[in-house]
């Protein structure tokens, strides 16, 4: 049994180009949610034949989901770095810079987790509201609790989202009242909810739900707290790991005081080099390698570029939160012209919007903005340093670019035969609701003899483009994971 869907099709192929695919065919197999075979241009007339040609004679048990003009499929985004219970704080505090919001608006809030019962009313309409924002994979970070992070495992698996789920880990320089006892502790905790999530979905080795190593920052860490993550990500190289880095000129000065080289484990090569940078105390701990998430990179010395390059960790670009926050812009056109991996972050709350569209229209403003400061001649259409993302990047960016951050790039973040149906059905359609994208009437616009308007593509390619810069959840009708439905406008959650 399968559900095909026929209309228009976008996913990314590379940061400069993608598929746009005005009449698609793309079947999906209930039996394991994957993709099974994608046609990429079938006039009406030849739906029946090509159907057929794949087996499909008779359609019943089958389910035909035909899009309409200005409907599109694409694949779900991914937020490769949020705070789960920041959310409640959204819009608040927003005149701090880093360590003082920490200290004023955020600690606050998360000590509220330390009650089971808070964190039961509060998740659940947050981890519903980033799916029905066309998040399909989700990087979270909860507080420092383990029921409380338990607690969030739990809607997020019984949701159908896929997700890694971590606990801060955060023995110091945390106020009295939100800060863990010892080091010890927090790492029995933290593999404690390794085994419990794991849990969720017995001897699967396609969980959608993960667990998450998320030593929240250097500061919040002792050495000896750090050293033991260390170990437990040693011991499993598929764990995955997040945290920040470089994100505040406050925070990396602290950072360099906390942990100067002598400190440093001895075979390092910031020890060894008597240099600390920030990215260089996670490698002296063993926690920088391909699955680890750095979120922010925005004051990256070169060294720390080029020791992120050979660990091979991704980047979560945060331009919302970088703005917010008064961060900063980070240099991203060249991170990804060393080669680097970048996705998308809403850093709630941080960031005052848990939509990666938010985070693709900063991530635009951010890369202007970084073209401003450093004009440069250069006219390659294939290198970002100093030049603004294409839609192309920005696609790339919130979709298979996050599936690259999170060692997911075979499972998820294009829409392609063999890889789950991870998705999204946008309508700009005036029933969408929202009037900024439904401004044009997208059946006038089109001219499918390409002599007067635009072609069927380059319709398309302008619906994207109003999508990701005016869209909202408004305009996403249906969330899919694993080929299962779990979110958007038409979606009724069970009682
Ligand atoms: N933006 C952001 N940066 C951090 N660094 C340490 N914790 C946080 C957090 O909660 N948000
Ligand atoms: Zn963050």
């Amino acid at each position: 049994m399968s559900t095909i869907f026929y209309g228009a099709l976008v996913s990314p192929v590379s940061l400069t180009s993608y598929d746009a695919l005005p009449r698609a065919l793309l079947c999906v197999s209930h039996r394991t949610g994957d993709i099974q075979w994608i046609e990429q241009d079938v006039p009406a007339g030849s739906l029946q034949d090509v159907l057929a040609r794949h087996g499909i004679i008779d359609m019943s048990g089958m389910e035909l989901v035909e899009l309409r003009n200005g409907e599109f499929l694409i694949p779900g985004f991914i937020d490769t770095h949020t705070h789960a219970p920041q959310v409640p704080n959204i819009g608040s505090g927003q005149e701090h810079e880093l360590l003082d919001w920490l200290a004023q608006t955020t600690f606050p809030m998360e000590a509220k987790f330390a009650d089971d019962n808070f964190a039961k009313k509060a998740y659940g309409t947050v981890v519903r509201r980033i799916i029905d924002s066309g998040t399909t994979t989700c990087c979270y970070y909860g507080t420092l609790h383990l029921g409380a992070t338990k607690v969030l495992a739990d809607f997020v698996h019984s949701a159908g989202q896929r997700a890694f789920v971590g606990k801060c880990n955060m023995d110091r320089n945390s106020p009295d009242y939100y800060i863990e006892s010892s080091a010890a502790t927090s790492v029995e905790d933290t593999k404690s909810l390794i085994s419990y999530i794991r849990g969720l979905t017995p001897n699967s080795t396609t969980a959608l739900v993960q667990p998450i190593l998320t030593p929240r920052f250097a500061i919040s860490c002792t050495p000896e707290l750090l050293g033991s993550l260390g170990d437990v990500a040693r011991a499993d190289p598929t764990l995955t790991i997040q945290t920040h880095i470089c994100e505040n000129d406050s925070e990396i000065q602290f950072t360099k005081n906390l942990f100067p080289p002598n400190i440093l484990p001895p075979g390092s090569e910031a020890a060894k080099k008597g240099r600390t940078t920030y990215a260089g105390v996670y490698d002296a701990y063993g926690l920088l390698r391909k699955n680890t998430v750095l979120a922010h990179a925005v004051h990256l010395e070169d060294e720390e570029v080029e020791m992120i390059k050979k660990s091979n960790a991704g980047i979560s670009h945060c331009p919302t939160s970088n703005f917010n926050l008064r961060s900063g812009c980070a240099r991203v056109g060249m991170l990804l012209d060393e080669g680097i991996k970048v996705g998308l972050g809403t850093d709630v709350s941080g960031g005052f919007s848990p939509s990666i569209l938010t985070a693709v229209q900063h991530a635009s403003i951010a890369s202007k903005v970084v073209a401003m400061h450093h004009p440069s001649s250069q006219t390659s259409t294939t290198t970002f340093t100093s030049r603004q993302l294409p839609i192309s990047a920005l696609l790339y960016l919130a979709t298979q670019g996050g599936a690259d951050v999170c060692d997911l790039s075979k499972r998820t973040g294009s829409l392609e035969p063999g890889k789950a149906f991870d998705a999204l059905v946008v309508s700009l359609k005036s029933d969408s609701g929202n009037p900024n994208v439904w401004g044009v009437d997208w059946d006038a616009d089109l001219d499918v003899s390409g002599t007067n308007g635009k072609t069927e593509r380059q319709s398309l390619e302008a619906q994207l483009e109003r999508f990701l810069f005016t869209g909202d959840d408004r305009n996403i009708r249906r969330v899919y994971v694993q080929g299962r439905l779990i979110g958007g406008k038409e979606f009724i959650p069970s009682a």
